[in-house]
């Protein structure tokens, strides 16, 4: 079976630091990885490559089989926005967009019409619990129904891999309970692989596998399922 994921041998230095030192990790599709590992061990560095944000120095990512340093920058980004969703500590929603268009963006952007990349929206926001906030804009919200349209913006494109970066960081404890649900639920049931970097031990422990990162390499394995 090809791997939604699959990262080998990847490293990655910033100017001064080497973030990453030789990473290999395959992710079956629907399966829900977390990345652990204390602050500056290559969590988030490692996030980035997965999405195409950052290119590794040495070593590949492969998406669904497709080797990312093979495409062009367009098919690049193209098949970030199609198969990749990512949802990231605090949101990163459009400030001065209303909370459906914010959701309905990602399909825009991909081409859809106005009217079913609303419906859509609508139908997503529904689904994480905040369909009655849908004309309202980012700021005249709390952080936890930020999130949840994170959320939904980064599921309504039906991506095979959801990378979550510390997605309950920003809220308190039940809402980051409630949100994990919301994540969990929602990644679940369309099938779609999850890899959520996080500090949190409870948030780990409903993942199906527990990926530790220590100096920028795997310190340790273990299978939660
Ligand atoms: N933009 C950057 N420029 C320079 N160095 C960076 C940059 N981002 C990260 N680093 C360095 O790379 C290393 C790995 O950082 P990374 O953010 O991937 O770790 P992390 O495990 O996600 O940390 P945290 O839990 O604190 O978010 C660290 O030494 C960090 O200082």
């Amino acid at each position: 079976m090809t791997s939604t994921l699959e990262l080998t041998a990847v490293e990655y230095s910033y100017r001064r630091d080497v973030a990453l030192r030789g990473v290999s990790l395959k992710v079956a599709p629907g399966e829900v990885v977390a990345v652990t590992g204390a602050s500056g061990c290559g969590k988030s560095t490692l996030l980035h490559c997965a999405a195409g944000i950052l290119t590794p120095h040495t070593g590949t990512v492969a998406l669904e089989g497709q080797d990312l340093a093979a495409l062009t920058d367009e098919q690049r980004s193209r098949l970030r926005r199609t198969r990749i969703g990512v949802v990231l500590q605090f949101g990163q929603l459009v400030p001065d967009l209303p909370l459906a268009d914010n959701v309905a963006l990602p399909l825009l952007l991909d081409g859809a019409d106005r009217l079913t990349a609303n419906k859509a929206a609508l139908d997503w926001l529904d689904r994480v619990g905040i369909a009655d906030e849908a004309d309202a804009v980012p700021a005249e919200l709390s952080g936890g129904q930020n999130q949840r349209a994170a959320i939904a913006r980064a599921l309504i494109t039906d991506p095979a891999l959801v990378l979550a970066d510390e997605p309950t960081g920003s809220v308190d404890s039940q809402a980051g309970h409630d949100l994990l649900r919301v994540l969990l639920g929602a990644t679940r049931d369309r099938g779609a692989a999850l890899v959520m970097v996080t500090h949190d031990n409870v948030l780990a422990a409903s993942a199906d596998r527990e990926i530790r990162l220590r100096d920028g390499v795997i310190q340790h394995e273990v299978e939660l399922r």
